[in-house]
């Protein structure tokens, strides 16, 4: 799924985000991304979204290289990625039912093929009671599953969440990691980044990367 060799990321001002490190993340895994605020953690997803590319060493993702001068298929390797942003860019006036079914807009389906996908996850992320009302008036729990049912209803091989704990309290965080780890399968794996270590004490991941001053120690679990 994502393999790197001896890859870092400086940016053009010459902060190096991340030093040199090798990865492998397989098919079906859940990998938290742990670690304080400026440690690395995002930099490291836009290099898994090819928002950025290794000032040096190797990653692919769904093996694609990531390289500068591949943005063509950089592009096309994004239609299989379902990001789940901590701003989570939705449409308001719209309904949750629209609002998900954008996520499958240009595949090939059918309306009334869109309205089940979007429904059956509108559903699997608690919110089927509200598939109907606008977007404008859910909490903001509400708004991040309706994100999550968005990304994942395209059935991406790689759910990227960036912070999705957020200023959720102990209870729903759990829920909402849980959630998203649901969503790991044989075809697709989920990466969660957070700065709460509390918070995902009791939540069960196969990779941890605990991160600090842009490097990472990997941790995995037995079984
Ligand atoms: N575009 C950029 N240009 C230069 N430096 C950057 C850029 N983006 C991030 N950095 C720096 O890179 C380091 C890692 O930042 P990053 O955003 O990856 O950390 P983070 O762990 O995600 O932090 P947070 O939890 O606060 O989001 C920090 O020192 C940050 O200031």
């Amino acid at each position: 799924m994502i393999s790197a060799i001896q890859c870092e990321l400086k940016y053009k001002d010459g902060t190096q985000a991340l030093k040199p490190f090798d990865l492998e993340i397989g098919t079906g895994e859940v990998v938290v991304i742990l670690g304080p605020s400026g440690s690395g953690k995002t930099s490291l997803l836009k290099l898994f979204l090819g928002i950025e590319v290794p000032s040096n060493g190797n990653i692919s993702v769904l093996d694609q290289p990531m390289i500068a001068g591949q943005e063509q298929e950089i592009r096309k390797l994004r239609t299989k990625l379902g990001p789940v942003f901590q701003e989570f860019r939705l449409i308001e006036g719209r309904s949750v039912l629209d609002n998900v079914m954008i996520g499958l807009r240009f595949l090939d389906f059918t309306h009334e093929q869109m309205i089940s996908i979007a429904t059956e996850y509108i559903m699997r992320v608690g919110l089927g009671h509200k598939r109907d009302h606008t977007v404008d008036k859910l909490s903001w729990g509400e708004c991040q599953r309706v994100a999550i049912a968005r990304a994942v209803a395209r059935k991406p091989k790689l759910i990227i969440a960036d912070e999705p704990t957020g200023n959720l309290d102990q209870e729903n965080a759990i829920n909402v990691l849980n959630l998203l780890a649901s969503f790991a399968d044989q075809q697709t794996s989920v990466v969660i980044t957070t700065h709460a270590a509390h918070l995902v004490k009791s939540f069960h991941s196969t990779i941890r990367l605990n991160m600090d001053e842009g490097k990472f120690i990997i941790e995995r679990s037995e079984g």
